[in-house]
């Protein structure tokens, strides 16, 4: 049996960051990863970046071979690093295998040639991110020309047609990409319209700009067969049969738990099948940790990292900070142009009955846009009309994607929209349409 001071099971953002930060101060860590394709976890590997140098790709006008090719390059040049990262600190050991729990704190890992060995630590760290949520359709994973998030990134040749199951983060962000590059989109979702989640007239507006871009939305529906015929991908739905070159399905993740050995442990399960933590994100077992994905949480790399953050500050006695003062966590949806959203929007101010007012810019009014050539979308906040702090804002245009992180600084350190509203920003920028955004 190996001892170690701290093990983590998953190269994740999360994983990769406590131990590396464990390391850095001469800790022995154990870090397990079971993929070698995977050093650097989900994001860097098969999520955020590579789809993001495929759409940055795109957009910047390269076609469908070299946005591949610079996809692969980035992607081979990140895992390289961040295997690198871990390696190179002395009293961390990175092992290529499957980890699975003996007991609560034991650990079996098994490489690829059938060798395995058991590790124990005091405190371990549960890093083990999502899978793809494959819905029981009739045919969907028996039939060819099918894809998930993962194999669509490897295709060799462009569809001329698309059909994708699921208009979430993925579907949308994919059937941008791919519109752009010309291919017919079409997305197919149970629900009345897509960012359901949103304002309506923000899903209106998002889904005018896509289907100017030729993308179709086929909205209540529901699949009941995935067929093939030849190599044409049919979806058979109660609205009639659709023919597509490819399909991709992307109907949420759920947390990565199989194999884990679980019931060999105290560790309990949420009713979702997630990692049940605490506010430190410590399991049912003392000083073991369920960080990311796995816990259930919001999906993004940066709450993997925020977790990362508690887990750390607790193990050094300081719990100051815990999910429950986790605030104003942003997002944005990478379509072209992006949306981007912290906070309420007016909708949920009216519901909880806030005395707020409410601001739209278009973006069309902003001198920027003009410079950029691009006049869509645009900008929208909330302020609390008698405190004078700003309960969000949501932001479709380009640039987005790095303005709603002022925004949120501002929320959090609760400066007043007026202080926005007089800022100096330099000129011409979409940050300078602040001033007037916060001009009630
Ligand atoms: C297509 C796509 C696009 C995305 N785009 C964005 C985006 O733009 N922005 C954003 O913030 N988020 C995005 N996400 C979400 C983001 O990628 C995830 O939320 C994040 O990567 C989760 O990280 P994690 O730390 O939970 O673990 P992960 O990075 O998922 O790492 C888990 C690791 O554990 C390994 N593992 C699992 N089980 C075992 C085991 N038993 N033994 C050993 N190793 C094991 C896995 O192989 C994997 O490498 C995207 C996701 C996808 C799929
Ligand atoms: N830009 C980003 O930050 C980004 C990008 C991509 C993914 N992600 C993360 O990855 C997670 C997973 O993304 P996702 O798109 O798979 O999940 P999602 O939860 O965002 O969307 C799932 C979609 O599938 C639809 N759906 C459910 N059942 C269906 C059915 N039977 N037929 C057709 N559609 C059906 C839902 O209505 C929903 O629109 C996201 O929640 C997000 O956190 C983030």
């Amino acid at each position: 049996m190996l001892t170690y001071d701290v093990i983590v099971i998953g190269f994740g953002k999360a994983g990769k960051t406590l131990a590396s930060k464990f390391g850095a101060q001469g800790k022995k860590v154990a870090i397990i990863e079971k993929d070698d394709t995977m050093y650097g976890g989900t994001c860097i590997n098969i999520g955020c970046i590579p789809t993001k140098v495929l759409i940055h790709s795109i957009e910047t006008h390269h076609g469908f071979d070299e946005a591949i090719a610079e996809k692969n390059a980035v992607v081979s040049r990140l895992r390289a690093k961040n295997f690198k990262m871990l390696d190179d600190i002395k009293t961390v050991d990175v092992f290529n295998a499957d980890a699975t729990f003996s007991s609560n704190k034991v650990i079996k890992i098994r490489s690829a040639n059938g060798d395995s060995q058991e590790l124990t630590a005091e405190i371990i760290i549960i890093n083990t991110g999502s899978v793809i949520n494959t819905l029981p359709i009739k045919g969907l994973t028996e039939s060819t020309n099918v894809y998930d998030s993962t194999s669509i990134q490897n295709l060799k040749t462009q569809p001329k047609t698309l059909g994708i199951i699921g208009g979430g983060n993925i579907g949308l962000e994919f059937a941008s990409l791919f519109s752009q590059m010309g291919t017919h989109v079409s997305i197919f979702d149970p629900q009345e319209r897509i960012l359901a989640r949103e304002e309506e007239f923000v899903s209106t507006k998002v889904a005018e700009y896509m289907a100017k871009n030729g993308v179709q939305f086929e909205l209540q529906s529901h699949i009941s067969e995935v067929k093939n015929d030849g190599n044409h991908v049919i979806l058979v739905t109660e609205n009639g049969e659709y023919e597509f070159d490819a399909v991709l399905h992307a109907t949420g993740r759920k947390p990565n738990i199989t194999g884990l050995g679980i019931e060999h442990t105290d560790i309990k399960l949420t009713e979702r099948g997630a990692i049940q933590v605490d506010e430190f994100l410590q399991t049912s077992v003392p000083k073991v940790f369920a960080v990311g994905d796995v816990n259930g949480g919001l999906q993004f790399t940066y709450i993997s990292l925020d977790d990362s953050r508690i887990v750390w500050n607790y193990l050094k006695g300081n719990s100051d900070y815990s999910t429950k003062k986790r605030h104003h966590v942003p997002y944005t949806i990478f379509l072209n142009p992006p949306l981007s959203r912290v906070g309420i929007d007016e909708t949920q101010a009216k519901e909880q009955g806030v005395n707020y007012q409410s601001n739209t810019l278009m973006v069309a009014n902003m001198p920027r846009a003009h410079v950029n050539s691009d006049l869509r979308g645009f900008f929208k906040v909330i302020v609390d009309a008698d405190s004078h702090l700003i309960l969000g804002a949501t932001l479709l245009s380009a640039e987005s994607p790095e303005l709603i992180n002022l925004i949120k600084m501002a929320m959090d350190n609760k400066i007043p929209y007026t202080y926005l509203q007089n800022q100096i920003f330099t000129h011409p920028t979409m940050a300078e349409n602040l001033n007037d955004l916060f001009h009630f």
